[in-house]
């Protein structure tokens, strides 16, 4: 579904993402792990239009997608977390599911400055979908509360959710087990393969290996931007040139 050619971002004198191909397969969680610095975030940023790559093609279920601003390839279905936690803390936690909504709200501004009926019925719909979705991941007690009152976990999770209120068929998550301890991890783990179920296709950043050797089902190896293997969990965990990579060292 998503397919990644030859792409190189360069930050002037600086190659981030040096000729890097991959695939994500619909239905499979794929994971892109490195050393720190390897590239990895700056490659979520130039597929979801953050950045524009210097060269290189991106398609997304079989468009080319590279060039396009963030709105656009979130319209067309992909969504993003980040590394760091980007919720509005002080707005409650179903409120900040529906801002993920957003580009999906088919009334216009004036429909929301005058309020119509088609409006109000859009709102009502909108709740409805993120009280499900708050079910989804155990939060929907937690509604009214402000964001900011979650757990580091919880707000992780929410995060997650807000990602999904768009209907997106690919999902990307920025190092999600960040900050989780072992239970949070453990239900981060078991939410993945519920987000698979709902037919949403995952692409994952996470240092936490044992969670990624677990669930990924292909791997991707980033070092100094370069593409340095890609596997199964168990051809990537025997790969000379991959513990190399981690270990730092030759033996
Ligand atoms: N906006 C930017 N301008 C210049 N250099 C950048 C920019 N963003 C990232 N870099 C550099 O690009 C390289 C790759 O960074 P990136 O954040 O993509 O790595 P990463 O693999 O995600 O690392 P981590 O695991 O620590 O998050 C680093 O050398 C970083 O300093």
């Amino acid at each position: 579904m998503l397919q990644v050619d030859h792409l190189t971002l360069k930050f002037g004198g600086l190659i981030a993402n040096n000729d890097v191909s991959m695939r994500v397969q619909e239905g499979k969680i794929t994971g892109l792990i490195g050393p720190n610095g390897a590239g990895k975030t700056t490659f979520f940023n130039s597929i979801s239009g953050v950045y524009k790559p210097t060269s290189g093609t991106i398609t997304f279920l079989g468009k080319r997608i590279d060039g396009l601003q963030p709105y656009q390839i979130n319209q067309m279905g992909m969504s993003r977390t980040y590394q760091v936690i980007n919720l509005f803390k002080k707005m409650s936690v179903v409120e900040n599911v529906m801002v993920g909504m957003h580009p999906h709200m088919k009334q216009g501004y004036f429909a929301s400055a005058f309020k119509t009926v088609a409006e109000r019925r859009e709102e009502r719909e909108c709740y409805e979908r993120a009280y499900e979705l708050l079910d989804f991941v155990g939060l929907k007690g937690r509604a009214f509360e402000q964001a900011g009152s979650l757990s580091y976990g919880q707000q992780r999770h929410l995060e997650i959710v807000r990602g999904l209120a768009s209907n997106p068929k690919l999902i990307l998550l920025d190092e999600p087990a960040a900050g989780m301890n072992s239970k949070e991890k453990e239900e981060l783990n078991e939410l993945l393969y519920r987000i698979i179920d709902r037919g949403v296709s995952i692409l994952i950043i996470e240092h936490d290996m044992k969670l990624m050797m677990g669930v990924a089902d292909y791997l991707y190896v980033l070092n100094y931007g370069k593409l340095l293997a890609e596997g199964t969990t168990s051809e990537i965990q025997t790969n000379p040139e991959v513990i190399k990579a981690y270990l730092g060292g030759d033996e």
